[in-house]
């Protein structure tokens, strides 16, 4: 079943058209990664699924229900989460505060019935299990600021994970880590693949070709083609528009 129907969505900034018409099908339970030149739209795609962003115009399905007009909350409650950059997470707070406020933060009022004890218990519960998830459970009472940068990645997710997402929309994870930081990263998203529907932003090709189970091109704003990794590094106009730009580079 398709999870997300994204159709004729459109966003300009001024005369720019950064997403144009776009078309793009999720399936439940897969890995999709969109890549793109710098510039494509991709981070702002992702915003605009989210909620974080408008659009000016075209539908997004979730799960059957229209999106389209939704604030980021009400996407969060209906299932869709997206990753913050480390600039949102809190240096002074533990990591398991870091991910317990998050799901306090966009779980809202949904805790509502439970008493304060009850409600402490079951947001902490639920962030040590998303740390379990991402690998750094033994990190959960460090601060964040005394996390390396990968271990802030992987909380990253796991405040993504948190709040326990249908679909989970991940933009540029592997940022900023290479070698042995980078490698764990990818072990946790494999790790998370099935459990949870994934949208990868991504410029380490390695890694999204090793992952993917579909990947979309984005090229200004229009998704240009979509199929499996072997079928994407074969197709000769996403050669054209991505790939070869990435090898000659
Ligand atoms: N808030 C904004 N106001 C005006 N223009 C913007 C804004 N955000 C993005 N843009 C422009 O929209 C275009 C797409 O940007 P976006 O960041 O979505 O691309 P991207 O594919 O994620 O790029 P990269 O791979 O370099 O991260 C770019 O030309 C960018 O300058």
């Amino acid at each position: 079943m398709s999870l997300l129907k994204v159709r004729n969505l459109r966003k300009s900034y001024g005369a720019l058209k950064v997403t144009d018409d776009l078309d793009l099908t999720v399936e439940e339970g897969e890995l999709h990664a969109i890549i793109g030149p710098n510039g494509a739209g991709k981070s702002t795609l992702i915003a605009q699924l989210s909620g974080q962003a408008g659009s000016d115009c075209g539908s997004v399905r979730f799960a059957g229900a229209e999106m389209m007009g939704r604030p980021m909350h009400a996407r969060v409650r209906a299932g869709i989460s997206r990753s913050f950059q480390i600039t949102s997470i809190l240096p002074n707070f533990t990591a398991l505060e870091n991910v317990a406020t998050a799901v306090q933060a966009r779980q809202g009022s949904s805790f509502r019935f439970f008493s304060p004890v009850a409600e402490e218990h079951g947001l902490n519960d639920q962030a040590l299990a998303a740390l379990d998830r991402v690998g750094i459970a033994d990190r959960a009472f460090f601060h964040a600021g005394s996390l390396s940068h990968g271990e802030k990645r992987q909380l990253e997710l796991a405040i993504a994970l948190a709040t326990r997402p249908r679909l989970l929309l991940l933009d540029e994870p592997l940022a900023g880590t290479s070698g042995a930081e980078a490698e764990r990263l990818v072990e946790v998203m494999r790790g998370l693949k099935g459990d949870v529907t994934l949208v990868l932003i991504e410029h380490d090709m390695d890694a999204v070709f090793s992952l993917a189970d579909r990947i979309s091109v984005l090229v200004y704003g229009r998704i240009v083609a979509t199929g499996s990794p072997d079928a994407i590094r074969d197709d000769p106009q996403v050669r054209a528009a991505y790939l070869g730009e990435e090898e000659g580079a």
